[in-house]
């Protein structure tokens, strides 16, 4: 091993040395560029005379402008290509790779080293000195894979024999460990990896991705994927890693904004932020559900029914027959231009037999229609058309984009029609959104209520006025066991083309809803429409070490205990301190937050906000978690259950584990195992006395 280690020293010095004079070199190119650029526009300025006297000058002048326009292009792709190269080349040199692989192909004699690191480098085409963890290569790494076995690339199959499997610690230049790994039983780079200090943004897991994690992260195939796994498993890093894998294996047709990632707070979108980036890609459309409802429901109106009741609305809303009072008038500037009435009967005539929301389509058509035909016969009015001739130049610049001075009565006509569409762009605009659709009136008669949910009434609206987005390719839902089966409902008629990745912990369903969802519904539900769900489990708990691990999956059920494994055995045991009264429980809070490290991330988990808030007062050095626009880096954050969860901390202490929030019947062992299982290395559980 010795030898080995002198060896790979002697590689990693090599490309270190490789990536960095690739970077001087890059930064010389982007700078001889960027002047090439600069004076190939002030020349071409000058020289591209811009000629449009007559047919022959403008073809010159055009024919000029586009050879410009095609150097400036050429100018600015090189520019791109070396700040890429760049950027890869700055994430891969304080650390070059982290694994190696040694591959034989039946064809050849020698066998070839592949260095596998967060990012592609090829200092000349023919050879890669590192490649990307995403590439084919880089999936026999991750599967363990050794002997003679394949890969595919390409959509071909390839066979070779794996005959090394090492893994490195390393930074910078200076090589610190090596592993020799078989079929690992004990992955060490993993175990020194979770050893290290965590800090409050979550890493990316590149590095020690394992088997059963690397599976769903580059499943291309299943149109649903559902992870379930227990707290700590690694299904939020498993879905940025995926995401990032996607981005690679699609990169010809996907884009980062082509992808939505629905997180359960604004505080847990944070924590996440930076994992994408540090894997060289853009983050995703990111939003937490009722962020993503807003963007359905119009304005802000008050919609405070708690209860939602999208199933029945769902089987009744393409039946309907609307009435009178399921129409607005259509007002402009206080004059009503189609009363309920003339909608109404407007409706009456539309095919029985179309949906609803077909029919709805339809009656917008024929608004429309009126409306056109109206401007049509009043372009032709005279009366109207010497208005023409009243329209100041700044109106003209509006309507026209340009002064007219239209003199055959077909130009006259036509600009008049152009001027009248123009006055009447915020009518054929309110027909266009359907603002004349009572939706709210909708789903009283429909559920025969008074108050409207938000829920609900986004739902209406998503079916009737057909708002669902095809354009979205992958939806990504973390913590999917707090959605109800509305809400999935929802999702799945808004985003119809989508492929998806749900991730979630059935033991940390921690909400009230009505419809609480269990794994099993959430198969029925997609398989109804069609979409066939792959469920994958995952039972390492790679976050709490052993002994919290332990004392968090009592709260789950009997026969979790006996398949989930620990990578951090052992630990410090959860400690339980009783508290008489609220300032006994502040002394004890003050002296439990002394034990911590300063340079560590702890959390005061309390039942609800207002705790959280009367801590806070007491104890002026927590930072407020309900406040707080991101995770402090280190010290002590303060905060409910509802926001904690997701996330991760060194220390947790529970301020108040006898609150009625945790003996509820049906959440309550629920809530502990997931407040529980927020720390990595201590627990404190305080009881707090009524
Ligand atoms: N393969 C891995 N290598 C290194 N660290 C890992 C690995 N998998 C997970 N982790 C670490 O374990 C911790 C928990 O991961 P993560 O938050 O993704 O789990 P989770 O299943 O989403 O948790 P929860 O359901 O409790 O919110 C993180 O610190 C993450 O970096």
């Amino acid at each position: 091993m010795d030898n080995s280690f002198k060896l790979e020293q002697k590689h990693l010095t090599l490309v270190h040395q490789t990536l960095q004079e690739t970077l001087d070199s890059i930064d010389k190119s982007l700078s001889i560029n960027a002047k090439q650029a600069k004076n190939f526009k002030k020349i071409s300025g000058k020289e591209t005379a811009i000629n449009f006297d007559s047919y022959a000058d403008n073809l010159d002048t055009f024919a000029a402008i586009e050879t410009m326009n095609k150097q400036i292009d050429s100018f600015n792709n090189k520019q791109t290509q070396l700040q890429n190269t760049k950027k890869n080349i700055l994430r891969l040199l304080p650390a070059p790779y982290f694994a190696r692989v040694d591959l034989k192909y039946p064809d050849e004699t020698e066998k070839i080293s592949f260095y596998i690191g967060s990012a592609g480098f090829s200092p000349t085409p023919e050879e890669p000195m590192v490649i990307d963890w995403r590439s084919p290569i880089a999936d026999l790494y991750y599967n363990n894979r050794f002997g003679k076995t394949n890969y595919i690339a390409n959509e071909r199959k390839i066979t070779v024999t794996v005959s090394k499997r090492r893994q490195f610690l390393l930074h910078n230049a200076v090589l610190e460990d090596v592993f020799d790994t078989d079929v690992a039983i004990q992955d060490p780079l993993l175990v020194k990896t979770l050893q290290q200090h965590q800090n409050s943004q979550m890493n990316s897991i590149t590095a020690t991705i394992q088997q059963e994690q690397n599976v769903i992260i580059r499943d291309i195939k299943s149109p649903a994927l559902l992870v379930n796994g227990i707290a700590g498993s690694g299904k939020t890093s498993v879905v940025l890693q995926r995401i990032a894998y996607l981005l690679y294996q699609y990169r010809d047709s996907l884009i980062s904004s082509d992808m939505l990632l629905l997180t359960p707070n604004t505080l847990f979108t944070t924590y996440i932020n930076k994992v994408l980036p540090s894997l060289g890609e853009d983050s995703p459309l990111q939003m937490t559900f009722n962020q993503l409802l807003k963007t359905f429901i119009s304005r802000s109106m008050s919609l405070d029914a708690k209860t939602s009741h999208v199933q029945e609305l769902d089987k009744k809303l393409d039946n309907m027959v609307l009435s009178i009072n399921d129409f607005k008038n259509i007002k402009l500037n206080d004059l009503t231009i189609f009363s309920q009435k003339d909608i109404h009967s407007f409706f009456t005539q539309t095919p029985a037999k179309l949906s609803l929301s077909k029919r709805i389509t339809a009656l917008s058509s024929i608004l429309t229609a009126e409306i056109e035909s109206q401007i049509e016969n009043d372009s032709k009015n005279g009366k109207i058309q010497a208005e023409l001739s009243d329209l100041t130049d700044s109106q003209q610049e509006k309507i026209f984009g340009r002064l007219i001075s239209p003199s055959s009565d077909i130009a006259i006509q036509k600009a008049t029609k152009k001027m009248l569409l123009w006055r009447n762009r915020n009518l054929l605009n309110q027909i266009k959104q359907k603002d004349w659709l009572n939706t709210i009136q909708i789903i009283k008669s429909i559920l025969k209520t008074q108050k409207v949910n938000s829920l609900d009434y986004a739902f209406t609206r998503l079916k009737l006025l057909n708002l669902s987005q095809n354009n979205l390719k992958f939806v990504m839902i973390d913590e999917i066991q707090d959605y109800s089966l509305d809400q999935i409902l929802f999702l799945l008629t808004a985003f119809p083309t989508a492929r998806w990745t749900l991730v979630g912990d059935q033991f940390q369903s921690i909400i009230e809803t009505n419809h609480p969802l269990t794994f099993s519904n959430l198969k029925d539900i997609f398989e109804q429409h069609n979409i066939p769900v792959t469920q994958r489990n995952l039972y390492t708990s790679y976050r709490s070490s052993g002994a919290i691990t332990h004392t968090f999956v009592q709260h789950g059920s009997s026969d979790l205990i006996d398949k989930i494994n620990t990578i951090q055995i052992g630990g410090e045991e959860p400690e339980l301190i009783e508290n008489s009264n609220f300032s006994k429980l502040i002394i004890n809070l003050k002296s439990q937050i002394t034990q911590f490290n300063n340079n560590e991330l702890s959390a005061i988990i309390t039942s609800d906000s207002n705790l959280s808030q009367s801590i806070h007062d007491e104890i002026k050095q927590t930072v407020l978690g309900t406040i707080a626009e991101k995770l402090p880096v280190s010290g002590i954050i303060v905060l409910p259950l509802a926001l904690a969860k997701g996330l991760e901390f060194d220390n947790v202490i529970i301020s108040d584990v006898t609150a009625e929030y945790y003996c509820d019947s049906k959440f309550g062992e629920n809530r502990l195992y997931t407040a529980f299982s927020r720390a990595a290395k201590r627990l404190i559980i305080n009881s707090l006395a009524n």
